[in-house]
């Protein structure tokens, strides 16, 4: 693709608009060495079943993305691209069959791309080197692979011939936190774990070296640490600058939300803010503070956005809940006092007015403000509930991302099959439900169309991909939406 004339357009103005152009990862070899003592260092909560996860999992993602952006690659062709003999050719990137897409764009494709240049090369082989702690003579046999091998072994660790250098990243799949589209800026990510952040350098090498963002090289934003921060004594202390894409949403051209959380910290979302206000990239930020949780990790694990009235959220940080402890005293001292962390806080700052930000009382003010005064709603704003906002289903939906829906176009969105709870509240919400592979059957008969689809739930396998602890949003990094007006 870099050295084909490519219409290079970024821009992500909200969280719902028709999706045009994204980055994605598909689950590469690396996920299938995840060996149980590492699972939880390297962010997955399980070990995953590689062919299980791909072949009756992910390539329904590819697919029903591709027949939403890039219909040619797939309309009418499934059976034959799913045909045993074609070996899963089709989504291997790298291979002479692969898709090929420059909607539905594979960040291991963009590496590769970008590897072809020497000089990238040499810096990329010295810098992945230095990062991972590898020998010299092994540094010197990497610049002798062609550039589909190194980028397949820098993402999965391991080289063609089956030896694994280093460990591999298997949150790669999860491009949200690798960076995030701003109207037409990017923001790159500071990743909080140490297992993220041969990402984050990918990641920081395809942004600034590949033509499909050469347009934009002066909107890459990185957030500068705090000065000297090299002389703080308290190395890895509170004070770290972190930040990661399931944290950041764009919910509106003038207006942006920052979580603070398990990963993003206070301090980036400072350096965050004072760096767009001055770049004039949005007028609002609304920072997000919920509990340091790993059930929680990101404020897009908790909501995310369906319509511009709808959306989806965990009901403890809902009005219902934040009154229940004001009207029972005894419950707010015991609530507060062990646990003050364990509430979620909203600060909004404008621009023009730095000293005089504006709080929220719960999420769903929040919510219902954006939806009327930043997107002119009329209609009532609705809100559905993980688990139905029934203990203990709840919780063990928001575990398994019932609040992690990528909204492909208004009103029709991508989620887990196994959130029945969740499902049900999406249905007597009025919403379609349908599996993927019956949707993508009726999309081949020329049932329905991707145009035709209104206010849908599409229900994605998700067994072994819900134990990596993401959902669809977070394997997306939006590059390009419409408008929504
Ligand atoms: N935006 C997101 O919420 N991303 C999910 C990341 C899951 C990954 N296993 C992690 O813990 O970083």
């Amino acid at each position: 693709m870099a050295k084909k004339a490519t219409t290079p357009q970024l821009m992500v103005t909200s969280e719902i608009g028709t999706l045009r152009r994204l980055l994605v990862h598909s689950p590469d070899s690396g996920l299938g060495k995840v060996v149980p003592s590492k699972a939880q260092d390297w962010l997955f909560e399980d070990i995953v079943h590689l062919d299980t996860i791909r072949r009756k999992e992910y390539d329904y993602y590819t697919k029903v993305l591709l027949y939403f952006l890039d219909p040619e690659k797939v309309k009418g062709k499934l059976s034959a691209i799913d045909a045993p003999q074609r070996k899963r050719n089709f989504y291997k990137p790298g291979h002479k069959d692969f898709f090929k897409s420059d909607k539905v764009i594979e960040l291991q494709w963009l590496l590769a791309d970008i590897l072809n240049d020497q000089k990238t090369k040499l810096k990329l082989v010295a810098s992945v080197c230095a990062l991972e702690g590898v020998a010299y003579a092994t540094q010197m046999h990497m610049m002798e692979l062609d550039a589909d091998a190194l980028a397949k072994l820098f993402i999965s660790g391991t080289s063609d011939d089956n030896e694994m250098l280093f460990a591999p990243i298997p949150n790669f799949i999860f491009t949200r936190d690798i960076g995030i589209v701003i109207n037409d800026y990017v923001l790159l990510n500071k990743p909080a774990r140490q297992a993220r952040t041969r990402e984050a350098l990918l990641a920081k090498y395809i942004f600034f070296n590949h033509p499909l963002f050469a347009a934009f090289q002066s909107k890459i934003l990185e957030i500068p640490e705090k000065h000297h921060h090299f002389l703080n004594p308290k190395e890895g202390g509170e004070k770290k600058v972190t930040l990661e894409g399931g944290d950041v949403m764009v919910v509106s051209k003038d207006h942006l939300l920052i979580g603070v959380s398990e990963r993003t910290s206070w301090e980036a979302a400072h350096q965050a803010i004072n760096l767009l206000f001055e770049e004039k990239v949005v007028k609002k930020v609304t920072v997000v503070r919920i509990p340091k949780k790993r059930d929680y990790m990101h404020i897009d694990t908790v909501f995310t956005q369906v319509k511009r009235n709808v959306w989806v959220m965990l009901g403890n940080f809902s009005k219902k809940a934040v009154k229940r402890l004001d009207e029972d005293p005894v419950e707010r001292i015991l609530e507060n006092a062990p646990k003050k962390d364990e509430k979620i806080s909203l600060i909004q700052f404008h621009h023009k007015q730095l000293g005089k930000p504006v709080y929220f009382d719960n999420l769903e003010a929040l919510l219902e403000d954006i939806s009327k005064n930043d997107l002119g709603c009329k209609e009532k704003v609705k809100f559905i509930y993980s688990g139905n906002n029934e203990f203990p289903y709840d919780a063990r939906e928001q575990w398994t991302d019932s609040c992690n829906l990528l909204a492909i176009k208004e009103g029709v969105v991508l989620g887990y099959d196994r959130n029945d709870k969740t499902v049900d509240a999406f249905k007597h919400a009025g919403f379609n439900v349908v599996h993927v592979a019956d949707l993508l059957q009726d999309f081949e008969a020329g049932k329905t169309s991707p145009e035709q689809l209104k206010d849908t739930f599409i229900l994605m396998p998700s067994a072994e991909l819900s134990r990596a602890r993401g959902g669809f949003h977070c394997m997306s990094m939006p590059l390009l939406r419409d408008e929504i007006d």
